[in-house]
């Protein structure tokens, strides 16, 4: 057997030099989908040499070039492969009578495998060997390597629809199957001294070897078989030394061009040593050498053992999944499954402990080649394997262990993984979600890890954590600390958690980390991001409050002291340190930067295109309900509550059907009507009021005109048929995935400010929107306790709506303060005893009465134009909506919008 690989390596160099194919091969159409194949006439022995994969020879690049321009046929002959470093292409899309273009892809049964092989001349070539007995009859095929071939997908989804082939396949999961590569002496000279030397075992033994290892990965299957020729590759290596020299790392990828996933892991490996203490095990393996050091963790022993797998046969074989595991037959998929289970359980625990702790080795899967950080690798839910992040949702796919109705969309495999990760137990559901749904980077891994961090995010869970909206606040408070603590980390090498942190002997450490995290420029005394800088002093006061209970609880006297300690020289030296730069920054960064409100135009030309979308769109609903009708009903009518409400936006959005029905049918009381003025019975006859959730747990009422309300109840009356999640319990559902979020209210408005017209769309926020009603209604010269009515309705704090929703301060300043400075010019006595309201200084009498009479001429122009301009409006409006220019609109008097009008 051996030899015949040797000799095979000289066959390959003739047939390369001949440019010819072996004559036992034929060119077949297979079916329908593959197309041609390569069809065995005579049985081939493993390891026998089979067909060059001949064409042209060019560069990657020049490669990628043709793969751009190349058909999708023509480029399914391209074949990328590195070697020695650089990147290379075979372009097979030549129509010739070679038959290795026609080698189709098999990842599941491979029977041959490609090499590079070099000539005399050095240059490489890539050539099909078998890797099993092939008899004749059968089709020639190697594993492409690339996961995303579509054929595959297709076998995959039938696999998991046959449950007792599943288990047949040979256990094939690794995602990087596609890199095979060998790596020889070629040329005969050096062929004959191997034989010679009588090193062709061993130089078979190490070319496997190396294939292993550059392919990153190994068949599940092969493992417990690999593990007892392990013993005699470790004393052959030394012996294949003498032709170490001569072999060199080289790779080939069939397909498509090489991806960046190998820069992608350099680049974040150099944020490795900044991150943490937890290191991944790499491969130790040399260009020319493979070195087996990987260990793996028992599950039962907690100790790591070169040869897992005869460990456990030999000390566990009495554990009961050990004990399934050995009674599957030798060589069986399943026994080589249910082993590799228990192995990567062993690891994963490990690996568990490793994350708690901070300090340690994580054991991957697959050892990686460059260095990388923990928080690249996720466990698989399914087989509890160590994978790369971003491979995983590829890995779920084909994963042996997986149960099909498991499957998660692809964004939502890192998260639902990320939960097996080590958490405090006793966190609450609440808080494990909120966890759950973050991205998992170095920071997510911290707060996971870090008890103190969990403690506080529990805290606020407990506070307020069941209302949708303050899971953002929670997630940000505590990723805010786990930065903090990674950057302290990063000064101190003896801060591993946070109570490290809270400890008056590392103030200065807490003060130098917070200027790091926060920007803090030492020249200017400015920080980048200030409000960082400020959040954290309560961040900070509230985990040594924690430690300060922790300590009580356990009579901790040292403990308690040094959170009392901490706390104490954050109220003498915070403000000095931080506080006083970071508000002096925040107040800077506010001076000569415009206050710029909605333009009232702007406002009218919004409301009117609202008023016309929602006639459209609840016709719409009515006839054809679905989700995309329903979901436009739904940002009109939520961009008409915030508009005509002046409402915070997201209190708005998140409206649930339950309040609304629950609300107070009772109608205001008689003798209570009998105070009001026609009009405003009017008014109430004509709103509806309900009271929702506002900022700080406020409670704060939203006013539904008639028109709107009809809006919300067919919303609510058409959910269903619409397809919105029964589970989902706000007004303004998300439609789509059964999603159970709410709709973002500024997004609608954002769209509609656009599609309006307004001439500044950017301009109309929910919160300029609501500076605006505050600032203008100052200019109404309203009593106190009238603007404190209003300011209660906007959910406004009675101070903040004074202090801060007053006029711009330039208006103020020459609307206002200028009276006494005109007073004082033109005498000061006559206006003793009045308010500033009252003081109207004559500034220049001619030019005041003619700037009246232009007021008095415009106010006329604008009712007279008014009622001619509204036609103009509305017409604009239904263009605007429907995508058309004004102009086209001309050409199409008899729009649907214009008919409605007609008739109202
Ligand atoms: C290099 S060509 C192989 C020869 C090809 N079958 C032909 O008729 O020209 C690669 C193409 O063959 C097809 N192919 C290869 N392996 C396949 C498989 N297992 N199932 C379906 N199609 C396959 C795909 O279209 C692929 O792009």
């Amino acid at each position: 057997m051996r030899p015949r690989r040797v000799c095979a390596e000289k066959e390959a160099l003739e047939f390369i030099a001949s440019g010819t194919d072996k004559d036992i091969f034929q060119k077949k159409v297979i079916s329908q989908e593959k197309g041609y194949g390569v069809i065995a006439c005579k049985d081939i022995e493993p390891g026998e040499f089979l067909l060059e994969y001949a064409g042209r020879h060019i560069t990657g690049s020049e490669g990628e070039a043709l793969f751009k321009e190349y058909s999708a046929e023509d480029a399914a002959f391209l074949y990328f492969y590195s070697y020695q470093g650089h990147l290379y292409c075979v372009d097979g899309s030549k129509d010739t009578e070679r038959l290795g273009r026609f080698i189709n892809d098999d990842h599941i049964k491979p029977n041959s495998k490609i090499k590079i092989i070099c000539d005399g001349e050095k240059r490489p070539h890539l050539c099909a060997f078998a890797t099993t007995k092939i008899p004749a009859g059968e089709e020639i095929v190697f594993d492409y390597g690339d996961p995303d071939c579509p054929w595959r997908h297709e076998i995959a989804n039938m696999d998991n629809s046959l449950p007792q082939q599943h288990n047949e396949i040979d256990i094939s999961e690794n995602v990087c199957d596609d890199v095979t590569e060998s790596s020889l002496s070629n040329n005969e000279e050096e062929c004959s001294k191997c034989e010679m030397n009588n090193m062709d075992q061993q130089l078979s033994l190490f070319v496997e070897m190396l294939e292993e290892e550059e392919e990153g990965e190994k068949e599940e299957g092969e493992e417990e078989e690999e593990e007892e020729k392990e013993d005699n590759d470790e004393e052959e290596v030394s012996e294949t030394k003498e032709v170490q020299g001569k072999i060199e790392a080289q790779k080939a990828i069939r397909g498509k061009p090489l991806k960046k996933t190998m820069t992608e892991m350099d680049e974040s490996a150099n944020d490795c040593q900044n991150q943490h203490m937890i290191k991944v095990k790499t491969s130790s393996n040399k260009p020319c050498q493979r070195i087996y050091d990987k260990k793996n963790v028992c599950l039962y022993c907690e100790k790591p053992y070169a040869k897992i797998t005869r460990h456990l046969k030999q000390k566990h074989h009495g554990e009961v999944e050990v004990a399934k595991a050995l009674s599957h037959k030798q060589g069986s998929s399943m026994r080589n499954l249910l082993l590799t289970k228990v192995r990567n359980l062993g690891n994963f625990h490990h690996n568990s402990a490793v994350l708690s702790t901070g300090k340690g080795e994580i054991i991957p899967k697959r050892q990686a080649l460059n260095v990388s950080v923990a928080t690249d690798y996720l466990p698989c839910k399914f087989c509890f394997g160590m994978y790369v992040k971003t491979d995983l949702w590829r890995h779920h796919k084909r994963c042996k262990l997986q149960k099909k109705e498991n499957i998660l969309v692809r964004r939502k495999v890192q998260a639902s993984c990320s939960l097996l990760l080590p958490m405090d137990s006793t966190i609450s559901a609440g808080l494990q979600k909120i966890i759950g749904d973050m991205t998992y980077d170095a920071v997510t891994q911290v707060v996971k890890s870090d008890t103190l961090i969990l403690s506080l995010g529990e805290r606020m869970f407990l506070k307020n954590g069941e209302v949708g909206r303050y899971r953002a606040d929670i997630r940000n408070k505590m990723r805010e600390l786990a930065r903090l603590l990674l950057v302290a980390r990063s000064i101190d090498k003896d801060i591993v958690t946070l109570k490290d942190l809270i400890n008056p002997a590392k103030f200065n450490t807490v003060l130098e980390a917070v200027k790091k995290m926060t920007g803090f420029d030492g020249s200017t005394n400015r920080f980048s991001v200030p409000s960082t800088a400020l959040k954290l002093r309560h961040s900070l006061i509230k985990v040594a409050q924690i430690l300060q209970g922790e300590a009580l609880r356990h009579e901790d006297e040292a403990l308690k002291g040094r959170a009392e300690h901490f706390n104490k020289l954050i109220e003498l030296e915070w403000t000095i340190h931080v506080s006083s730069n970071a508000l002096k920054t925040l107040y800077q960064k506010k001076w000569n930067s415009a206050q710029i409100l909605p333009l009232a135009e702007d406002i009218r030309k919004l409301q009117k295109h609202l008023k016309y979308l929602e006639e459209v769109n609840k016709q719409e609903l009515n006839d054809h309900p679905s989700k995309s009708s329903w979901s436009d009903l739904s940002q009109v009518t939520l961009s008409q509550l915030i508009l005509f409400n002046r409402r915070r936006e997201g209190e708005v959005s998140r409206m649930e059907v339950k309040t609304y029905l629950q609300r107070n049918h009772i109608n205001i009381q008689d003798d209570i009507l009998e105070s009001l003025s026609p009009f405003e019975k009017k008014l109430c006859e004509n709103l509806t009021r309900i009271e929702i959730r506002g900022k700080r747990g406020r409670k704060v009422p939203i006013l539904l005109p008639a028109n709107v309300k009809e809006s919300v109840e067919l919303l609510i009356k058409t959910r269903e048929d619409a397809g919105i999640s029964q589970a989902n319990p706000y007004i303004f559902a998300r439609p789509n995935y059964g999603s159970l979020e709410n709709m973002r209210g500024c997004d609608s408005l954002k769209r509609y400010a656009k599609s309006c017209g307004a001439k500044h769309p950017e301009n109309i926020t929910s919160t300029k929107l609501r500076k605006h009603v505050a600032t203008v209604s100052q200019l109404l010269n309203l009593k106190t306790h009238e603007l404190d009515q209003l300011a209660t309705f906007m959910g406004h704090d009675i101070y903040v709506h004074r202090e801060f929703y007053r006029l711009p301060e330039e208006t103020l300043q020459m609307a206002k303060v200028s009276r006494i400075l005109f007073a004082l010019q033109s005498g000061i006595s006559k206006y003793k005893g009045q308010s500033l309201e009252d003081i109207t200084p004559n500034i220049n009498s001619e030019e005041g009465s003619s700037s009246d009479s232009e007021d008095g001429n415009s106010k006329k122009q604008t009712s007279r134009g008014e009622n001619a301009d509204k036609e103009k409006d509305l017409s604009e409006i239904r263009d605007l909506d429907s995508g058309k220019a004004a102009a086209s609109h001309e050409e199409n008097p008899k729009s649907p919008g214009q008919k409605q009008r007609g008739k109202s």
